[in-house]
């Protein structure tokens, strides 16, 4: 599903991120590592928010750099931290992200639903709450049609009643539309029941396969 090849990641010229040869399947992959390990930044380069030396193609199929549009219609991606301009409601950024992944009508008010965005639908993010600023993150983030949605830390200030609907929507994407997903997380995500593909310890901008 998502190849990547000789890929390093720098910041001012200092190398953060080396990945020489990394196969993944369809699936649930999850990535752990200690602060400042080398998470974000991977998954920051493969939803294509950062310049890098490399190859990253999805499906065989589509190339990061040589097909720009293609690729980012079917990766998504939701960060640890979700900042937006402070004005904006989730109404309108839903709007502008469902018109970019090229959503589907019904698409956005199922996931308001699943994900209890009714109530502050119509709210500047500037007064949310981290969970709400998370709850939106996370829709934003299954908007479209993707073929790789990339997690970043979810858990971290969801309720549990919403963490459990997020495992829900991820069991029924991956059953039913052959989505997969890499998640990170400090929690022990295993403890989730979700079904893991692999799982990868990454240290010190390395990557290393410690699936049982
Ligand atoms: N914008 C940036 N400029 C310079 N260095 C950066 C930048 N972002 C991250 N780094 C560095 O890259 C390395 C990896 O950081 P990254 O954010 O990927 O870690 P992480 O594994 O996601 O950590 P955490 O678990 O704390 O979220 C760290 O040494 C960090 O200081």
């Amino acid at each position: 599903m998502l190849t990547v090849t000789n890929l390093i990641k720098a910041y001012d010229g200092r190398p953060v991120l080396t990945v020489p040869s990394l196969q993944l399947p369809t699936g649930i992959h999850y990535f752990r590592g200690s602060n400042g390990s080398g998470k974000t930044t991977f998954f920051r380069t493969v939803a294509g928010l950062l310049p890098f030396a490399g190859q990253i193609t999805l499906n065989d199929q589509y190339e990061i750099s040589r097909d720009p549009v293609a690729y980012r219609l079917r990766v998504n991606y939701a960060e640890a931290e979700p900042l937006y301009p402070d004005f904006l409601t989730p109404r309108d950024l839903a709007g502008f992200v469902g018109q970019a992944k090229r959503a589907p009508a019904e698409q956005v008010s199922e996931l308001v639903e699943v994900l209890g965005i009714n109530p502050f639908w119509t709210q500047p993010t500037g007064t949310f709450s981290s969970g709400m600023l998370k709850k939106l993150s996370l829709l934003l983030a299954f908007l479209g049609q993707p073929r790789l949605i990339l997690l970043d830390e979810p858990l971290t200030t969801l309720d549990t009643a919403t963490a459990s609907q997020l495992f829900g929507l991820v069991r029924q994407l991956r059953a039913d539309q052959d989505v997969s997903f890499c998640l990170t997380s400090h929690q022990d995500v295993s403890l989730t029941g979700l079904p893991l593909t692999s799982i990868w310890q990454v240290n010190d901008g390395l990557l290393t396969d410690v699936t049982p």
